[in-house]
């Protein structure tokens, strides 16, 4: 009888992205608690229970198996989780928290524009100054990874919480690995991207854990927490398009050749259509239904279209047994 539990970011950078997502799917996280408490819910789904962790506890709670779901970013998942694959699923990105991890160089190392550059320069560092290389980073699993596919060993990676940016200018790396959207901390310190330095492109995702609890009360949970997201996802791309015209049966063939048109519903009287339309051939859809006959088109935007099959929910199951 186990609930389903949702880790959700409680600060930070993903925080109100999040609960944006929620919203737009139709469903109001709720902090009965009050604003400092931990634990929330789901209004109107009492088989759902909200954690507030943060972005990198979220990660770890995923791999443990202490929550079902969890909403954090790709770069968090591949660093606080040993084997992705095998302990978490991931369901879908969300389209917020867009940020490269990368490795980064002072502007001042002009022979070093790529990792095989930098290569040759560990190896140089070692004999001239015998000592290695400091990387500062706090992604330590990527870049050990990262660094191993280069061929690179003669580094050390020096751990920092924050600020890493700054530290080839304080003396306590030479280079770094970290997170950018802009680049503006990094042009700030005189740092530049090696183009092919980009470990991993993150953003945030909906990620299961496959080691959590799956009860029938938590997957059924889930499936109704998916229908809404995939419903909400679906209504995005399309448009509702309406006419009436000579002849149903002639304007749905003409319109279903401009791309993925679905026949939408049937009417009697053989003249009405109502069809979904890719948003972005809805210009050329209105047309052929004004060359069948069309007085007038409407377009309408929708706020779900649920399907029979769920696109998310499905591999998931397909993981989780159930
Ligand atoms: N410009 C950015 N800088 C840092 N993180 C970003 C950026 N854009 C998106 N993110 C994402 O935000 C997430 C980290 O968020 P945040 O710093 O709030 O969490 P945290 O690191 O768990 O918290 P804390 O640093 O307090 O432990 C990561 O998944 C990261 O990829
Ligand atoms: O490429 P940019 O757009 O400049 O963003 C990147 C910077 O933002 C983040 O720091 P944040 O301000 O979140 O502080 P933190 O180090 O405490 O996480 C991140 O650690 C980088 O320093
Ligand atoms: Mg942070």
């Amino acid at each position: 009888m186990s609930k389903l539990i949702i880790a959700i970011p409680s600060k930070g950078r993903l925080q109100e992205n999040t609960h944006e997502f929620f919203g737009r799917a139709g469903l109001k996280v709720v902090q009965p608690g009050g604003a400092r408490n931990y634990r929330g819910a789901i209004k109107g789904l009492s088989d759902v229970e909200i954690a507030f962790l943060s972005a990198s506890e979220i990660a770890r709670a995923l791999a443990d198996g202490t929550v079902h779901f969890g909403i954090t970013g790709l770069d968090l998942v591949h660093e606080n989780i040993t084997a992705p694959e095998s302990s978490v699923h991931i369901v879908t990105p969300l389209g917020f928290g867009s940020a490269d991890v990368v490795v980064a160089v002072p502007k001042a190392w002009i022979d070093v524009e790529t990792m095989a550059d930098l290569s040759d320069v560990a190896s140089d560092f070692r004999n001239r100054h015998g000592r290695r290389l400091r990387v500062a980073t706090k992604y330590v699993t990527l870049t050990r990874a990262f660094f191993a596919r280069h061929g690179i060993a003669d580094y050390r990676i020096v751990e920092s919480a924050g600020a890493t940016e700054g530290a080839p200018a304080a003396g306590s790396a030479e280079l770094i690995v970290d997170i950018t959207t802009t680049g503006a901390t990094l042009q700030a310190n005189n740092l530049k991207i090696l183009p092919d330095g980009v470990i991993l492109k993150s953003q945030a995702n909906l990620v299961a854990s496959l080691g959590a609890d799956w009860s029938q009360t938590a997957l059924a949970a889930a499936r109704a927490i998916l229908d809404r997201v995939a419903a909400e996802e679906a209504a995005r791309d399309v448009r509702l398009v309406k006419a009436v015209v000579d002849d149903r049966t002639q304007a749905l063939r003409s319109v279903s050749q401009i791309g993925a048109l679905q026949r939408f519903s049937d009417t009697p009287d053989g003249h009405h259509v109502s069809v979904l339309c890719p948003k972005d051939v809805v210009a050329d859809c209105a047309q052929l239904l004004i060359e069948e006959g069309a007085e007038t088109v409407t377009v309408e935007t929708l706020d779900y279209v649920f399907s029979r099959e769920n696109r998310l929910f499905a591999p998931l199951k397909e993981k989780v047994g159930g």
